[in-house]
């Protein structure tokens, strides 16, 4: 069963096999949303790529099981140049074949999140081919990125735009410090989003939330993000309080209340969820009785039941 292949079916119906593939389980073969048919060539695009180099996209995992992944090019306000999509999509590659991961933060190095793509490369690969080839490999690798089977979430703090804005929506939450802003300002760029985000940005705060922020390039601040539901916390600013905690620590706290626990429930969890979200409601069902099957009477089960816990 081989993954690479059946995720290109991905908006097909499909078997129940290719419906277990189409989820990442941990130790598969990386896989593609796009095949040679639809002029996707990983390697080529990779190397075109890395002709704009720049930055990077840095991993820390911890043995908490939660890992911190940060874009960090501050000079261009952490502008994703196209060394730093390959860097990303290795760094997604890494997520995947890690067996004892449960949660991710994703941030911004120098207390800003992302503004995009770097306009310098854009500018260089503007002929239409160079640029779908650039929005599948960032399609796939965004893809990859919120399927992957840990919990996580968007520290945004300073400005996400355009490309950074719709990086917020590949990860399951976004916690927004003050003072920060989340922009889809592909409009004003006389562009649509192209990563992936508009479609899911329809699946957090519906399709009229989604074409007034689209539409009208809103500058979404932490009040707005939580009126619409694309902020899930507001970060406050505790620069005064001696000791106190930093934005990452912050978040790492924020998101222990979905990653505390066994590693093999945490990422079953994620795996219903995403089944949840991504298949048809016969496939998702079928999905969850393949998920439930590999927690049912496993340790974390038996050792829950032999306590005779209460939940109150
Ligand atoms: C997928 C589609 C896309 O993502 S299209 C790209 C969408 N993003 C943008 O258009 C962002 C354009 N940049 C801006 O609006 C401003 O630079 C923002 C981010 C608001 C910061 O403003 P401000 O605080 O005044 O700083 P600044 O403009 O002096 O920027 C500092 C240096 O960073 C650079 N920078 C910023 N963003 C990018 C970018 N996306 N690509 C390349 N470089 C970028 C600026 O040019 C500036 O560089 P320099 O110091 O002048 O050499």
């Amino acid at each position: 069963m081989v993954l690479c292949a059946l995720s290109t079916q991905l908006l097909r119906s499909s078997s129940c096999c290719a419906l277990m593939a189409r989820l990442p389980t941990s130790g598969r073969r990386r896989c593609c949303l796009y095949s040679s048919t639809q002029g996707f060539n990983q390697e080529e695009i990779r190397q075109k790529l890395r002709a704009f180099p720049g930055g990077s996209v840095d991993l820390l995992k911890q043995d908490s099981g939660v890992a911190v992944l940060t874009v960090n090019n501050p000079a261009r306000m952490n502008a994703f140049s196209g060394s730093m999509m390959v860097d990303l999509e290795e760094k997604v590659s890494q997520l995947e074949n890690w067996t004892e991961g449960k949660g991710l933060v994703v941030r911004g190095a120098a207390e800003t999140f992302c503004s995009g793509s770097d306009l310098n490369a854009v500018r260089a690969i503007s002929s239409p081919q160079d640029g779908m080839k650039m929005c599948m490999f960032m399609q796939d690798a965004l893809t990859r990125l919120l399927r992957l089977p840990l919990v996580s979430v968007a520290l945004v703090e300073g400005r996400a735009l355009g490309g950074g804005a719709e990086l917020t929506t590949a990860c399951d939450f976004r916690l927004m410090a003050t003072g920060s802003v989340i922009q889809f300002v592909h409009k004003h760029m006389g562009l649509v989003p192209g990563w992936g985000g508009a479609a899911r940005l329809v699946h957090i705060v519906g399709s009229q939330n989604a074409l007034k922020l689209l539409g009208g390039a809103v500058k979404v601040d932490p009040e707005r993000g939580l009126d619409v539901g694309l902020a899930d916390g507001v970060l406050e600013a505790d620069e005064d309080t001696p000791g106190a905690s930093t934005p990452v620590q912050q978040a790492e706290d924020w998101l222990r209340r979905y990653t505390e626990g066994p590693v093999p429930v945490i990422q079953a969890v994620k795996k219903v969820v995403l089944a949840g979200r991504e298949l048809p409601l016969l496939e998702a069902l079928r999905m969850e009785k393949e998920v439930f099957g590999t927690v049912w009477g496993a340790p974390a089960n038996l050792q829950a039941l032999a306590s005779k816990s209460k939940h109150k």
